[in-house]
């Protein structure tokens, strides 16, 4: 057979078929380079039975350029695109570039430019180059990296290299990486560590597709288990891939394997430098890469022989991605594990209710920790109810969790409060006329941030100057904070407590691995006695002189009321809870809240689990909502209001009747605009057994929509707004 299917990487036509000349081997996978009108393209020479074209002649082909210098993606690896293009209901093209991380990794080269300042300043210094000569001390990186690092224009990098004030260096891309051990130290077990490490490590060796749930409490000591499921794996020569759900917060767990196995692993992650990234992708498909961690991203890339997946705090919403290829991480290694034919290892203090259901209906296979490692005691979690013992005016930690600080303080211990808002205020208004900062690309208020002196939007990212008068009235001094974030906490505690030493802690302070480690480092060397962060401290931390855990807003994430409300708040509250007394000393947590009687709460309080996952269970069983019923999100926007909204009302209108398959709206989506784009919402709501995707796609794919409209469709959707 002479001719090929070939999937186009970078282009919105296709697949083609094109001739194969004579003497190129093409198996399928196989990445390509091949000729579209007057341009040529890459692509990946895909199975004709899973891929649709139209049929041309033989003599009308025209042939494959040429074939790049890589392994052919696997057979478990195309069909794992195929299966998430199908369920997600995206183009195959769009998941299959998921697989390969960018074209210029794809050109020939064994190594990479890479430029630093030399020792004697440019002759001539413009402005420009001064920011980059005072910004760029001691960094080593390509051009563009270099240029974005500074905040200046590539054209000044050039401009410092031809004036000789840097100088190049050849960076090798292919040095091989040190070999972990499987046996480097090993820890000594509990009997309950050592049977469900048995059993995984067993999986490993027997190359069996099995998801596992490893279920313990926070403390447990989870980690040491799936641990021994990487020594199985390395003692197999196979490969393991570590998803974990924030990138930032790895490097104290780079270091954390490093001790374990004696070698850092593999790193795979949005931040990393071309050459990095250049370095661990050739030893990711060639199997020399034997441990990678890595973010969402690294769930796609073409692994040489995958002995074990491990979805680290698995429950994490942010496994599901919000934007292109709307996937769920954790479900898609599960389909990995089963086409690659190896096992699943989902770990959480706090699984999804998703993921408890799949073990109990027995598809995946639980394993349980019911304590603590070491015999350290779950912390005991106490209310202040806020109604009665309100802070305060102007105030927001009750009298109760402030004497608990003054304890800890007194006796040299660490406090967390724990509050799920990043900035000073969440709302800024005039005193005078009532005005409130708004952003202007998105129906959503202004953050106030008063480390960095700005007015922020969470969403688009749009930043301005923190306002001295009113925009509106023109008066001064009348502008006003509303709400805390863990900025005005923090000078809350400053003043109550000038001594304490303070760190916050959220993307805005830790926005990098090497912050994480200098956050991490101050906390264990007793240079910190009080933390105030959001979500980003929840999870994974092990300070075993922290003590005392406050929740300044229990309530916070119920407001939203959607879906997953109560098991976001139930998750992430058990979590930090979970970050008091790991230790020794035992832990005490303080929940501040205005509904003492919610069942949430009241689980938390009780420290029954069990009773929350059952009521949530019965609950969403009830609705017929996920995991039980089945739900999509279609979202419509424009720039244009008229244009969105009838877009919307146009796709509704062609709505199938069918049973067990109901489409609720359009209406306008809560968040209204975004990013300068009118939204609205359908919201289709399924019987499991029916089959939503395929009835979505035949409905959608004849529709028309002007050039301005987009059409998103979210299956399993996590995000309501
Ligand atoms: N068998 C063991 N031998 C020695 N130390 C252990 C053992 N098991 C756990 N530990 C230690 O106990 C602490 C908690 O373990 P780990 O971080 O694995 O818990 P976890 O279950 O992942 O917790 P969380 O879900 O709260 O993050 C760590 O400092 C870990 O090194
Ligand atoms: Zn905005």
């Amino acid at each position: 057979m002479n001719r090929v299917r070939v999937l186009l990487l970078n282009a919105a036509v296709g697949p083609f078929d094109y001739s194969v000349p004579v003497g190129m081997d093409l198996p399928s996978g196989s990445v390509v380079q091949v000729p579209l009108g007057p341009r040529r393209i890459d692509g990946i020479v895909w199975d004709s039975n899973t891929l649709d074209a139209q049929e041309v002649e033989a003599s009308r082909l025209r042939p494959v350029s040429a074939r790049h210098d890589l392994p052919p993606l696997s057979a478990p690896l195309r069909r794992l695109i195929d299966w998430t293009a199908d369920y997600y209901l995206a183009p195959v093209a769009a998941v299959a570039r998921m697989a390969l991380p960018s074209g210029s990794l794809l050109g020939p080269g064994r190594a990479i430019t890479e430029y630093r300042l030399g020792d004697t300043p440019p002759a001539r210094m413009t402005p420009q180059r001064q920011i980059a000569y005072h910004k760029l001390q001691g960094a080593q990186a390509t051009v563009r990296e270099l240029a974005a690092l500074a905040g200046v224009s590539e054209g000044v990098i050039r401009s410092l290299v031809n004036s000789g004030a840097m100088r190049a260096i050849e960076v090798p891309v292919g040095r091989p990486y040190p070999r972990p051990k499987p046996d480097h130290i090993t820890p000594a077990l509990n009997d309950e560590q050592q049977a469900a490490a048995t059993r995984i490590a067993q999986a490993v060796a027997a190359s069996e597709p099995t998801p596992f749930l490893l279920d313990g409490v926070t403390g447990s000591g989870k980690t040491e288990v799936y641990f021994e499921a990487v020594a199985q794996a390395l003692r197999q020569d196979k490969q393991t891939l570590l998803l974990l759900p924030e990138i930032a917060l790895t490097q104290p767990f780079l270091t954390r394997i490093e001790a374990r196995f004696g070698a850092t692993p593999v790193a795979w992650h949005s931040g990393l430098k071309q050459t990095e990234r250049r370095r661990a992708w050739n030893a990711i498909i060639s199997g020399d890469a034997r441990i990678i961690v890595g973010a969402r991203s690294a769930l796609f890339l073409p692994y040489a022989d995958l002995g074990v997946i491990i979805v680290d705090e698995a429950h994490e919403t942010s496994f599901k991605q919000e934007d292109g290829v709307r996937y769920n991480a954790r479900d898609v290694a599960v389909m990995r594990g089963l086409f690659e034919g190896c096992p699943v290892v989902l770990s959480s203090a706090t699984p999804a209710l998703e993921s408890r259901v799949m073990a109990e209906a027995g598809r995946y296979e639980s394993l349980v920790l019911t304590h603590r490692y070491g015999g350290a005691q779950l912390p005991r979690i106490a209310l202040i109810d806020l109604t009665e013992d309100p802070p305060p005016r102007g105030q927001w930690i009750a009298p109760p969790l402030l004497a608990a600080m003054r304890e800890r303080l007194e006796r040299g211990e660490q406090t967390l409060l724990f509050l799920n808002r990043r900035g000073y205020a969440p709302l800024t208004l005039c005193r005078n006329c009532g005005h409130r900062f708004k952003c202007p690309n998105c129906s959503a208020w202004m953050v106030d941030h008063r480390l960095s002196g700005r007015l922020a939007c969470h969403h688009c990212g749009h930043a301005e100057p923190s306002p001295s008068a009113c925009p509106e009235c023109g008066e001064s001094d009348c502008l006003v904070a509303c709400g805390p974030g863990v900025e005005r906490i923090a000078d809350e505690v400053a003043a109550i407590f000038p001594e304490a030493r303070r760190a916050i802690v959220t993307s805005d302070t830790i926005w990098s691995p090497d912050k994480a480690a200098e956050f991490v480092a101050a906390v264990e060397a007793h240079a910190i006695d009080i933390i105030i962060g959001t979500q980003l401290v929840t999870k994974g931390y092990h300070f075993p002189n922290l003590t005392l855990v406050g929740v300044i807003d229990a309530d916070i994430g119920l407001e939203g009321g959607d879906l997953r409300a109560g098991e976001r708040t139930f998750q992430q509250i058990a979590q930090v809870s979970g970050r008091a007394g790991r230790a020794a000393k035992p832990g005490e947590v303080f929940l501040q809240t205005r509904h003492p009687d919610a069942p949430v709460i009241d689980a938390l309080v009780q420290g029954d689990r069990e009773a929350f996952y059952a009521a949530e269970t019965q609950a969403r069983r009830d609705a017929n909502v996920p995991p039980f019923g089945r739900l999509a999100a279609i979202i419509i926007s424009s720039e244009d209001h008229d244009e969105a909204r009838d877009a919307a009302r146009q796709t509704g209108a062609n709505a199938p009747e069918l049973d067990g398959f109901a489409v609720y709206g359009p209406a306008p989506a809560p968040l209204s605009l975004l990013r300068g784009r009118h939204r609205f919402r359908l919201l289709v709501h399924a019987r499991r057994n029916v089959e939503m995707q395929r009835i979505i796609r035949e409905w959608l794919d004849p529709l028309r929509w002007p050039p301005g409209v987009r059409v998103a469709v979210d299956v399993d959707p996590y995000s309501f707004v």
